[in-house]
């Protein structure tokens, strides 16, 4: 597994409907080679990461520890824009960005209401943002030197967010010459530990 990565890893999160994907393609399209976009609603989908489906809420509940084992390599490569709606189960290790999308109530229920979600599933979203529970749970998860939170209500706002977000990753790498070490899982170290005892 690679040891050092030369590209920053980048979290894109907010509330579902915010613009995360929008912004993730985006992004790795203007930064083109050495970047790539992992939309994990669909890659846990892809990877078979899921532990069951909640029918109320019309949606699948995912293997966070199944995804994390699968994701590893993939962030130890670097030049990971990752796009979900909980970001704190990432480890901070392996995590340079985190970006927290920001969607005015009326924008989002539009937003929710275009795709056809259920009025419960809309609710649930729009307390979500109210009580400002991504913000909260990135804020927790990670150093607040790594954590931004950047509104998305227009398509102009989106352009700026990209090209903002773009800018940061660029002298992220002309500061990083000799790139970043990728730590260990302590969990692993500790595993290989006693192995050794
Ligand atoms: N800043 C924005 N301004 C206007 N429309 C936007 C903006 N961001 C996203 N949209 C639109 O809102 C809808 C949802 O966007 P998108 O799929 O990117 O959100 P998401 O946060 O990835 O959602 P999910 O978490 O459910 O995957 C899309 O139709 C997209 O075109």
């Amino acid at each position: 597994m690679k040891e050092t990565r030369f590209q920053p890893n980048i979290i894109i999160t907010g509330t579902p409907g915010c613009g995360k994907t929008s912004h993730a393609e985006s992004l790795v399209s203007l930064l083109g080679e050495g970047y790539k976009h992992y939309n994990i609603s669909a890659l846990a989908k892809e990877r078979k990461c899921f532990l069951s489906y909640d029918e109320e809420f019309d949606s699948h509940i995912v293997d966070e520890d199944k995804l994390l084992d699968s994701l590893e390599p993939d962030l130890r490569e670097g030049g990971a824009v990752v796009d979900w709606h909980c970001c704190d189960i990432f480890p901070e290790r392996l995590i340079d960005l985190v970006v927290v999308l920001r969607t005015d109530n009326s924008a989002l229920f539009d937003r929710l209401k275009k795709r056809g979600y259920k009025d419960n599933k809309i609710q649930e979203n729009l307390d979500c943002e109210i009580m400002e529970v991504v913000y909260q749970d990135a804020i927790n998860g990670y150093v607040p030197e790594i954590v931004i939170t950047l509104t998305s209500n227009s398509v102009e706002e989106l352009e700026d967010n990209v090209d903002r977000i773009s800018a940061w990753v660029e002298t992220w790498v002309k500061d990083h010459p000799q790139g970043v070490t990728n730590e260990l899982d302590p969990d692993m170290v500790r595993s290989e530990d006693e192995d050794m005892e």
